[in-house]
């Protein structure tokens, strides 16, 4: 006679038997099981980044720079490429198209340079959710795009810790090389309003010292790579520039070749316009990385009180003798002390806490520009090293600058100018013209480089005359 044990043995290899047959029976599962099977016995690994995030609002930002980074380092041997002409552009952007697998390698000799090669795949595919209807369309409901990232187990660490931090800060880089350049302006509702940037000014076409022209170059370079550097020594990723000299030196036309070189954003700040240091430091935080901020006659924005007033009305002022009516802001402004949160005005210390990036948290790589005509007004604070790194004078024109002046606007070389109007170099050696005034010149004629060339050399006389009355 079977035991009691025998009958509940028999029970539950029936209830596991059963449990399995009524498990075949569900297709979904079957599938479920037989792809963890293959996950265990598989030695790769896929990670899939879908377009967009849980809310399908956004497009995600690592989705995107990913697209960036496969177009521009892995989209040589696709075959299938799509191509967008953004606004602004005139040549198109091509990415990689849906479905295609591209093949990229990290490490050793590949991208990265350290330990072994790594090997990845990546796919892009898209999926359309089954059963979906929406009335409403919302970006990303139609069609689901994802890459898909695949690599042997072997180089998870690789992967998650350095390939694909790598590939989302170069393919930033792509985006930000790619994108159109914006000005921005500060409003009256404390906000930023922005245009296209489309200064066409440049290094080469910048007419200074070379030497000096040389040493921003090489101090803007150092800055761009010196992230890690940042982050070590604890300091927000930031680089002051002040620029001083006479009225048509180039003071502006440097900023936008900054901002060409260095392919940021530019943020124009009135600081007259901005009523608190609350405001300010609100203004500051809406402004994004690669940018230059900057400030335009800091001397006449705040004076060394913490008071301030708009250069319009200083101007009105020095032209007519009489004190200019203030409006109510700016007599609440010039009238008031600093208050003890210094929040209620802005004040000095509100701009200097501005330039320390105390409210920097929000990320980093900015660069602050003032500009002056008057460095000695201002407050020593304001603009020792460490807030304003580097003091450049924009100074009268010189040869050096008039050759490049020369090449820009009448295309005439170093030795033609030299044979025929050496006299120009005692001449500029005596008289003090800034290169605007100099431009003017060369800009009068443009077909004509000699007339222009005379026309300069007599101004030049008749400045050197005048000085030595
Ligand atoms: N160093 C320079 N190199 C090339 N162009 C220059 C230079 N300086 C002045 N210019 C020319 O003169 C014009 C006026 O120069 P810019 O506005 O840069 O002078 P600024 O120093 O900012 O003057 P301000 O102090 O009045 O603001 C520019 O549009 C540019 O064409
Ligand atoms: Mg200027």
């Amino acid at each position: 006679m079977p035991s009691k044990e025998f009958w509940a043995g028999i029970g539950s290899v029936l209830a596991f038997i059963l449990a399995l047959f009524s498990m075949a029976l569900n297709h979904e599962n079957i599938t479920l099981w037989m792809n963890k099977v293959k996950a265990f016995l598989s030695p790769y690994i896929q990670i899939t980044i879908p377009e967009y995030g849980a809310e399908h609002l956004e497009r995600s930002d690592f989705f995107v720079a990913i697209e960036a980074y496969l177009s521009l380092y892995c989209a040589a041997d696709v075959r299938k490429l799509k191509a967008e002409l953004g606004s602004h552009r005139k040549i198109p952007l091509f990415y990689v198209d849906d479905g295609q697998q591209i093949i990229d390698t990290f490490g050793g000799g590949g991208r990265g340079g350290r330990g072994r090669t790594a090997t990845v795949w990546w796919h892009a595919y898209k999926e359309t959710p089954k059963g979906s209807v929406s009335v409403v369309c919302q970006p990303g409901e139609e069609e689901r795009r994802f890459y898909r990232v695949s690599f042997h187990r072997r180089f998870r660490k690789t992967v998650l810790d350095e390939y694909l931090p790598h590939v989302i800060e170069r393919g930033r880089d792509v985006i930000a090389k790619n994108r159109q350049r914006r000005l921005f302006t500060n409003n009256p509702n404390n906000g930023w309003s922005h245009v296209a940037f489309q200064h066409p000014a440049t290094f080469d076409t910048l007419a200074m010292d070379p030497t000096l022209k040389r040493a921003i170059l090489e101090d803007l370079d150092a800055f761009r790579k010196r992230k890690e550097y940042y982050a070590r020594v604890g300091k927000p990723w930031k680089r002051g520039y002040l620029l001083f000299g006479p009225p048509g030196t180039g003071k502006s036309t440097m900023i936008s070749a900054m901002a060409n070189y260095m392919d940021y954003d530019v943020y124009d700040l009135e600081l007259t316009a901005v009523k608190s240091n609350n405001d300010l430091r609100r203004l500051f935080t809406k402004t994004a990385g690669k940018s230059i901020i900057v400030i335009e006659d800091i001397d006449c924005s705040v004076d060394l009180t913490g008071k301030r007033r708009g250069k319009k009305q200083q101007q009105a002022r020095s032209s007519d003798g009489a004190e200019p009516e203030l409006s109510p802001t700016m007599e609440e402004a010039a009238g008031a002390a600093e208050s003890a949160d210094g929040s209620q005005q802005l004040t000095l210390s509100g701009v200097l806490n501005f330039i320390d990036g105390l409210w920097s948290a929000c990320g980093g790589e900015r660069i602050i520009v003032f500009t002056t005509n008057h460095k000695d007004k201002l407050d020593p604070a304001l603009i020792r090293r460490g807030r304003m790194d580097m003091h450049i004078e924009m100074s009268y024109c010189t040869y050096e600058a008039f050759k490049v002046l020369a090449n820009n606007y009448l295309e005439i070389d170093d030795h033609q100018l030299f044979e025929r109007f050496g006299k120009v170099q005692q001449l500029l050696e005596v008289t003090k013209m800034s290169p605007a005034d100099v431009a003017e010149h060369l800009m009068r004629t443009p077909d004509d480089a000699s007339a222009c060339l005379e026309g300069l050399m007599l101004a030049l006389k008749e400045k050197a005359d005048a000085a030595n009355r």
